[in-house]
């Protein structure tokens, strides 16, 4: 059974169509990344996963249920964009009194509280109230209370937004460590952050979904992407249009390269740009194979 299955789903607010026939399936142990501009529809999906709202047309099911419905409870739990904690309870009275919403007695929703405060790292704030903490403490402590009870889904929107680069490091370690019992979906728009954690992306443009790509699929096996420190643009850009095994090369953004190729010992190609480096006095940051999300995403290739 897929764990998310879309089938046909569209929302409407009066007028004003958010989403139009979106179709796909997920199975359990894929991190999911959910992409798209501002208004692309994904926070009207994140809703309509969670039960929040009811889809104007189409069927949603999430491990055979309908969502928002009580077979789910537990099982599915989500971070929404602007979550927000009591400010008038301590934390862990907040996640204790969530736990015991999901059904543990008094001494084990203390337990459950101390186990997910644990895994965001946050056990001495435990006696505190949300005033006291940091705007990436706080996401911390939502992430803390979504993963209460070990549900089977967590969908998180937009988990680092705003966030520092040490708060939002852990929340992406968290989600790795904890993504072998748990499926997350995620929003953002950090493609680095995604390409990262997840393995497949949900693509939504204007309501739409425009791609399902698979972020480690075998097209990378004929893709470099080449960042370089110092060197002739032009110069690299020519040279490398002449080596026979380079199907393309282009630059997308300052200094990085995307080159297609034609051959499966890629070795030879790397081993060769090596030398093309050293002869020209030219140093590079990264080589790294496959292409990045971005690049997937909006060169047409
Ligand atoms: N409650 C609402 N009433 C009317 N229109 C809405 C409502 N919620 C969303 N919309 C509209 O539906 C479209 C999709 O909005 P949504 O918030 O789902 O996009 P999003 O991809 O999450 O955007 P962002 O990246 O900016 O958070 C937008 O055009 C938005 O203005």
């Amino acid at each position: 059974m897929s764990l998310i299955s879309c089938h046909n789903v569209g929302k409407s607010y009066g007028h004003k169509r958010a989403l139009d026939q979106v179709s796909f399936e997920l199975e359990a142990g894929q991190a999911v990344a959910l992409v798209g501009p501002n208004g692309a529809g994904k926070t009207t999906l994140f809703s309509l996963l969670c039960g929040y709202i009811c889809p104007s047309q189409g069927e949603i099911h999430i491990l055979g249920h309908h969502p928002g419905s009580k077979a789910l409870l537990g099982k599915v739990a989500a971070l929404p964009q602007d979550a927000r904690l009591d400010p008038n309870l301590t934390i862990e009275s907040q996640l204790v009194l969530f736990a015991q919403l999901q059904g543990f007695n008094k001494q084990a929703a203390l337990v459950e509280c101390e186990r997910v405060l644990n895994l965001v790292d946050l056990n001495e704030i435990a006696k505190h109230k949300p005033l006291a903490l940091s705007h990436g403490m706080s996401k911390r402590v939502s992430i803390a209370q979504a993963l209460i009870g070990s549900p089977q889904l967590v969908l998180l929107d937009e988990p680092t937004a705003g966030l520092d680069p040490a708060n939002a490091k852990a929340i992406r370690e968290l989600v790795r460590n904890q993504s072998h019992q748990t499926t997350f979906v995620i929003s953002s728009h950090n493609l680095d952050e995604l390409e990262k954690l997840c393995d497949k992306v949900l693509y939504l443009d204007k309501g739409i979904l425009n791609q399902s790509i698979s972020i480690k699929d075998n097209q990378a096996a004929h893709y470099l992407t080449l960042t370089m420190q110092e060197c002739d643009t032009e110069a690299l850009m020519t040279q490398l249009s002449h080596w026979p095994q380079v199907n393309s090369i282009k630059s997308n953004q300052h200094n990085e390269f995307v080159i297609r190729y034609n051959l499966m010992q890629d070795f030879e190609l790397e081993n060769q740009l090596f030398k093309l480096f050293s002869s020209q006095g030219w140093t590079y940051r990264t080589l790294q194979r496959g292409r990045t999300l971005e690049d997937k995403l909006f060169s047409n290739e």
